[in-house]
């Protein structure tokens, strides 16, 4: 990867290279774009198959939390930072420790909170080093992991999906399709099961299959398996790039709306689904709850503003697909329209009537 042209061709502020012997920290911080405010967004920790694959992961995932902020309307950037290892076996105290002193050290331009492979107490140990992190414990005035809001927001929005392909926003009797029963998703399904929709689910992890087939009845496919699915709805809430040139010929769903963050490998890939009839929540502002949640923790977290805020998320899918209908455009184009119109505006009025304590008259004193 050619990272300065890469980083030149999207844009992108910043990326940190960070490293610590005595814990193993090797983390990547990315910071897309600063201009609606210091850059907001999760770290994940996973076993990357190499160093590029995390540094290009970071600069996706940062980039698409820069949209994500805009579209839901908050004061933030966009950044996002991967961890190489083992989230089961390479945490300590130590690791988060040193990398909490890293995003210390660039002074409030990026923020952070949990991802996959991430956790509440990770946040906690972070914090200890900074006060840049988010999603730490309730102890701390702030809102614990924000998983399960962000479950509740990507339930929101898909029933405005599905009110846009079938009709009407109930999901009781239809059948969804959930790839990856984690932190979000199993939130999700037991929102999906209180309103009487069918679950089938997949994950790597059989321990999370079970758990999900044992609470809400749900018939386990093989994760390979999961795309050619006959289900109305197909809820993809593992990783991204999962909307590729393999998957989309096996699709028979009518919508795709679920958390995981990059959903579609390609722009391409949008198109195609689009041309397909398939109704496409955008993933960065369906699951945006999680980010609306814990940005209510900047001013003071207050759950009942920040859990109306998320419930808009209904709203801003509606609209979405408004804008896609009115403009003969992919639902993903209207988002992300709606993201880039957003940072322009607020750029081009931060470049007027600047205040600046240096002027000729200063220094005549
Ligand atoms: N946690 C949050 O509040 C937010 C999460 N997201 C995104 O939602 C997605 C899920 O996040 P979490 O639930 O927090 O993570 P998680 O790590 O708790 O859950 C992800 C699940 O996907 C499974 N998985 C991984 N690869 C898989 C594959 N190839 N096939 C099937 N299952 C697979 C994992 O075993 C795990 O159970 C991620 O893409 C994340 O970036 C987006 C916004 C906010
Ligand atoms: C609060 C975090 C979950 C925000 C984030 O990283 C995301 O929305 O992907």
């Amino acid at each position: 990867m050619e990272i300065f042209k890469y980083m030149e061709t999207h844009d992108y502020e910043q990326l940190v290279i960070c490293q610590d012997k005595t814990s193993g920290l090797k983390a990547i911080i990315a910071i897309h774009d600063t201009t609606l405010g210091p850059a907001l967004g999760g770290t994940r920790m996973w076993t990357y198959a190499s160093e590029e694959e995390a540094i290009e992961d970071a600069l996706r995932l940062a980039k698409g939390m820069t949209y994500k902020n805009a579209a839901a309307g908050l004061n933030l950037g966009g950044g996002k930072t991967v961890i190489i290892g083992d989230p089961k076996k390479d945490k300590n105290e130590e690791m988060f420790r040193a990398f909490g002193r890293y995003i210390e050290g660039l002074n409030g331009r990026y923020i952070t909170a949990e991802d996959v492979g991430t956790t509440e107490e990770d946040m906690d140990l972070i914090h200890l080093e900074t006060d840049y992190v988010t999603g730490v414990s309730a102890e701390f005035g702030s809102s614990g992991n924000p998983s399960p809001v962000t479950a509740y927001g990507v339930y929101k929005g898909m029933k405005a999906a599905a009110k846009e392909a079938f009709g009407d926003d109930s999901l009781k009797g239809k059948t969804v399709a959930v790839q990856g029963v984690g932190n979000v998703a199993y939130t999700l399904c037991e929102y999906l099961h209180e309103e009487g929709a069918k679950l089938i689910v997949t994950d790597i992890n059989k321990d999370a299959v079970r758990r999900a087939v044992e609470a809400f009845g749900a018939i386990a496919v093989e994760a390979d398996e999961i795309y050619s699915q006959d289900a109305d709805i197909f809820a993809p809430c593992a990783l991204g790039a999962i909307i590729n040139d393999e998957t989309i010929p096996q699709l028979k769903c009518k919508v795709i709306a679920g958390s995981a963050n990059n959903q579609l490998k390609d722009p391409e890939h949008g198109d195609r689904i689009h041309e397909m009839g398939i109704v496409y929540a955008p993933d960065y502002v369906i699951n945006s709850g999680g980010v609306i949640n814990v940005a209510d923790e900047l001013a003071g977290y207050n759950r009942e503003r920040a859990m109306k805020r998320v419930a808009g998320i209904y709203d801003t899918i509606e609209q979405i697909f408004a804008i896609s209908k009115r403009d003969n455009i992919p639902s993903y184009v209207a988002a992300d329209r709606l993201a880039e119109e957003r940072i322009a505006r607020v750029a081009k009025s931060r470049g007027q009537f600047l205040q600046n304590e240096k002027s000729v008259l200063s220094r005549k004193k």
